[in-house]
Order: structure tokens, then C-alpha cells, then sequence
């Protein structure tokens, strides 16, 4: 299932991040106040218990996050912007970490690290990466996860093309997607078009 979030400060952040004008300062900003946003959305079904608050006023019942706890993964590079912000949110969720990158010719991702909160099995599992293209990239880092014993997990990215979110509802049925967009088709390098270009190169400005 995917989850595409349409509210106007999303696609204005979003549109601003495609103009190849805008720098690397910007972009970064507007990627993790767009990451706070999909959070929002993504987060909408955490359970919540009634506790007792004492107000200044007086004494009531209200509601408290419970259930399972939070780990934030974030695949490297690109989706440790969304982390890093979504943290602020949720400051008592574990943070864990994949490396993959995708290979220019054979698009197929190259694993180079990984480290998971050791008690992943029991937590809910928010995984990010700003682009699912093939989805090659997000298939084998919910392997690493499910491998590790995860068993809910959902899927944060900014920008998907179709043919990335086929792959995860193919391989992958029970991880929800909440996405930005989903945009039309990726081209002969594996590149989301119309897209917003290389996000880990737009970050971090390594090109
Ligand atoms: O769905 P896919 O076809 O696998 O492509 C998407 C992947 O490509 C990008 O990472 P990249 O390999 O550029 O690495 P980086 O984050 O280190 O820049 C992006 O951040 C995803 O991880
Ligand atoms: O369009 C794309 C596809 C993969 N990775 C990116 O950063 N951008
Ligand atoms: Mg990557």
C-alpha cells in the first residue's frame, strides 16, 4: 500500500527541490522539514493509552504514545538527512544505519555497512531513503531488517517511480509506502523522471 501525501506545503517543499537551481543549503532544509512532514503522516497510526495528567487546572485523562517503540533506519547516504530530522520528532527512537549504494551500470545496490538496534524484532521500524527508482535499493534493505527479525516496517521516501514501488508491493507486500510523489517513469540510467536528480549528490554536494 502507498501512501501519497498531497498536502500543499509537501509539493510546494518538494517542487522547490526539483528546480535544479536550488543549492545544496536549501535543499538540505527543505529535505528534512519535507521528512518531518511525511513523519507526520507516516506516524498517524501510533498507539496512544490514557494517562492521568495534572494540569495547572486540574486532573484528566489524555492521550500518551505506548506500543511498540520507534527505530528510525536510514539507507546511507541520502536517507540520513530524513533520520537526522525525524529524530527531533521522536527523540526516544533507536537510529540504526544500511550502506548500500547503486551501482551506475548494473543499477543492482553494493551492501558496505549495516548496524541495527539489536532489539529491532520488537520495535516499529521507519526506514528511509529520499528516491525508491528500481526499488533495488529499499528490497534489499528490508531483507537486512527482516533478516535481523523486524517484522513491521514502513517506508519513507520523498520522490517514487512506479517501477520502485512495484517492486516493494511485489516483493514486499506487508511494508507500507508514504511517499511524496510518484513520478512518471525512470529513464535509461535508472533515474526518476521528471525527478529531482541525484539526492545524495544534491545533499551532500558531491557533484
Ligand atoms: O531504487 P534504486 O534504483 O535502488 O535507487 C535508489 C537509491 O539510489 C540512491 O542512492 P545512491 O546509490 O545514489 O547512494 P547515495 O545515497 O550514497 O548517494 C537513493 O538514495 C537510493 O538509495
Ligand atoms: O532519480 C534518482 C534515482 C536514484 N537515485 C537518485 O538519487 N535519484
Ligand atoms: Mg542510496
Amino acid at each position: 500500500m502507498v501512501t501519497v501525501v498531497t498536502h500543499p506545503l509537501v509539493q510546494h517543499k518538494l517542487s522547490v527541490m526539483r528546480d535544479v537551481r536550488t543549492g545544496v543549503k536549501e535543499f538540505r532544509e527543505l529535505a528534512g522539514e519535507l521528512s518531518l512532514l511525511l513523519a507526520y503522516e507516516a506516524m498517524r497510526d501510533l498507539e496512544t493509552v490514557q494517562e492521568t495528567v495534572q494540569t495547572p487546572i486540574t486532573q484528566a485523562e489524555f492521550p500518551m504514545l505506548s506500543g511498540k517503540k520507534l527505530a528510525l533506519v536510514a539507507i546511507l547516504r541520502a536517507g540520513l538527512i530524513m533520520t537526522d530530522a525525524i529524530v527531533q520528532l521522536v527523540p526516544a527512537a533507536k537510529v540504526g544505519h544500511i550502506g548500500l549504494y547503486r551501482d551506475p551500470e548494473s543499477l543492482l545496490p553494493v551492501a558496505y555497512y549495516n548496524k541495527l538496534p539489536t532489539d529491532i524484532a520488537e520495535r516499529r521500524v521507519f526506514l528511509t531513503d529520499p528516491m525508491l527508482a528500481t526499488g533495488g535499493s529499499a528490497v534489499a534493505a528490508i531483507e537486512r531488517l527482516k533478516e535481523a527479525g523486524a517484522t513491521s516496517i514502513k517506508l519513507m521516501c520523498i520522490l517514487a517511480a512506479p517501477e520502485g514501488i512495484a517492486l516493494i508491493e511485489r516483493e514486499h507486500p506487508d511494508v507500507e509506502m508514504v511517499v511524496a510523489a510518484v513520478d512518471s517513469h525512470l529513464n535509461d540510467h535508472g533515474y526518476i523522471v521528471p525527478g529531482l536528480g541525484d539526492a545524495g549528490d544534491r545533499i551532500y554536494g558531491t557533484k
